[in-house]
């Protein structure tokens, strides 16, 4: 879908400026029982140790659907079949400006896992503030925890 492409700019590796953007694909992953999937980032990467939601960055010539359904593949060995937006967060990290496009996977199948060795979990909703998230996921937990307290 040509509105779900990534924005050039984004992905352009021109300028120091624009290397130290980068837009990521976000899944927001949740079972029959409300729990949602989350990956512990390795010791070696940007915000290292901490606990994310899988995804990674978009490559020049993809659609954020397509990046994302590529990074649950290599990263967590799922198949998504259906995801819909769910929030945009800009954050700058000062060594790193992240856009953060995040999908709700809506169908996928297989049994996710850390394929790349990295631990993960399903945790309920209202688990989710224990975990130490990078800072650009605040708005993320919130809209999570808001949609439950909506719940009937
Ligand atoms: N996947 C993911 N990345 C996040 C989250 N929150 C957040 O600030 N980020 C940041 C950390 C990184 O700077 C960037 C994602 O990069 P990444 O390391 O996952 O990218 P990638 O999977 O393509 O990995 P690589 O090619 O760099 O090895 O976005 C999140 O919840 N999930
Ligand atoms: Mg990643």
């Amino acid at each position: 879908m040509s509105t779900d492409k990534a924005p050039a700019s984004a992905v352009k590796k021109s300028s120091p400026a624009a290397q130290r953007k980068v837009l990521v694909a976000v899944g927001v992953i949740e079972n029959s029982q409300g729990e949602i999937f989350i990956c512990r980032r390795g010791a070696d990467q940007h915000q290292a140790n901490k606990w994310e939601f899988p995804g990674g960055k978009v490559e020049a010539g993809e659609t954020v659907a397509q990046a994302l359904a590529r990074e649950l593949a290599e990263e967590i060995g799922i198949e998504v079949h259906a995801c819909q937006p769910f929030m945009q967060i800009e954050h700058d990290y000062g060594d790193k400006h992240v856009t953060l496009a995040i999908r709700k996977v809506t169908a996928f199948s297989g049994t996710p896992s850390g394929l790349e060795g990295q631990p993960s979990r399903w945790v309920s909703v209202s688990e989710l503030n224990q975990y130490d998230f990078p800072a650009a996921n605040g708005p993320i937990v919130d809209k999570l925890n808001q949609a439950v307290s909506c719940k009937l």
